[in-house]
């Protein structure tokens, strides 16, 4: 077992990559070797990135030249469509493979194909990647090579449906997620509707007829239950900067007693906070911070259970989730690099 893996970064200069950069300078078995970025190269990182001073000495390198090959293991922090054209390389090198992207998430080939909009150029990596949600997958994700790190929406709305799924509580043709993220979810682009004027003091709904996270998360529910299910998606994009807050909805056909479904769900889970009854979990409560928390409902006693669930997007939904996996993947305790307070206020 290694007890100090070396780490590259391939995006280091958006939101999950700052972020990942923000977990690793204190995790103390990773030494960080190189930090891509294309617009960035030559520059130091703390001299983008200020509250990096004195934590991480190195600079940015264009991944053309980036000895990523070295390195133990690779994450991806770029958009959709790149870590598929460069893993098998790194694959064959030996370098372990942890995409925040969505290349390696949906098993079937048409359905990527369809919801990303390309061509997906190695699908036989794609069957051999194991999917990065701990909280289920956590031993196949000790031996992988590759891990698909999950969305930051699908991570929020997977937590909180799978105890009822999987108890077979809830009708699985009838699932409602509604979901509100904040603007940083968008990535660390120069686009119309996240400019601050746009986006402040506004709330809006989007992707009602089709989100791409909405196959993800199908097709984690329906590994749960057992059988497909019938998911209304919405989301919504909210003026925050960090954070996903999930409304889940389901019909009860199996009486339980649902806090304590929960609470034995994710009883020796590190990073899934089952609150008390009659909770309403704010994302401040875990801003900056790997984990999940979540409150059941039971409004006026009906037939309907409502979850409360949320992250911060770019941890648990992002890089503190990445990182978990990189404990599990090298031997290291899960909770290494991830012991944070959330900042509150
Ligand atoms: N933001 C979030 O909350 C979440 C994001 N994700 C996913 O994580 C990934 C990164 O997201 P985010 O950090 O928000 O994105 P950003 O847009 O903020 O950053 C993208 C990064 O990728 C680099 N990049 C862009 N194109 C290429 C390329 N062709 N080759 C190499 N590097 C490239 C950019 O640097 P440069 O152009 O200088 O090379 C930049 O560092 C995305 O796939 C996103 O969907 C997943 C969960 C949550
Ligand atoms: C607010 C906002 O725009 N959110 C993004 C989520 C993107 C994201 O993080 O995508 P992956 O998790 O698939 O990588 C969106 O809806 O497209």
């Amino acid at each position: 077992m290694l007890n100090q893996v070396k780490v590259g970064i391939v995006g280091g200069t958006g939101y999950t990559g700052v972020e990942l950069l923000r977990l690793l300078a204190l995790h103390p078995n990773v030494t960080l070797h190189a930090i891509t970025s294309r617009g960035e190269a030559g520059m130091r990182v703390a001299d983008m990135f200020p509250s990096l001073r004195g934590r991480i000495d190195l600079a940015f390198t264009d991944p053309a030249q980036a000895d990523l090959k070295s390195c133990d293991v690779v994450f991806f922090a770029t958009p959709n469509g790149i870590a598929m054209q460069q893993a098998r390389e790194l694959l064959d090198a030996g370098v372990r493979v942890i995409d925040l992207a969505a290349d390696f998430r949906i098993k079937d080939v048409a359905v990527w194909e369809k919801w990303y909009g390309m061509q997906h150029v190695c699908p036989d990596l794609i069957a051999e990647a194991v999917y990065g949600l701990p909280e289920v997958n956590r031993a196949a994700i000790k031996d992988a090579r590759l891990v698909a790190n999950p969305g930051c929406y699908p991570t929020a709305v997977q937590l909180g449906f799978l105890p009822l799924l999987e108890a077979g509580i809830v009708d699985p043709d009838h699932l409602i997620a509604d979901a509100k993220s904040g603007v940083s979810g968008a990535g660390r682009k120069a686009e119309t509707h996240i400019l601050f004027a746009e986006a402040t003091d506004s709330f809006k709904a989007y992707g009602v007829g089709g989100h791409r996270h909405l196959p993800e998360i199908s097709q984690g529910l329906a590994s749960a239950s057992g059988h497909k299910v019938g998911l209304t998606f919405v989301p919504h994009l909210t003026p925050l900067v960090r954070g996903i807050h999930a409304t889940l909805y389901g019909t009860i056909k199996k009486e339980t007693d649902l806090q304590q479904l929960f609470e034995d769900r994710y009883a020796d889970e590190p990073f899934v906070d089952v609150m008390p009854k009659g909770a309403h979990p704010e994302t401040r409560s875990v801003r900056g911070a790997n984990i999940c928390r979540i409150a059941v409902h039971r409004p006026q006693g009906g037939d309907k259970v409502v979850v409360l669930s949320v992250i911060d997007n770019l941890v648990k939904g992002a890089a503190g989730q990445a990182v978990q996996n990189l404990n599990l993947m090298f031997g290291f305790e899960e909770r290494m690099g991830l012991e944070i307070v959330p900042l509150s206020p």
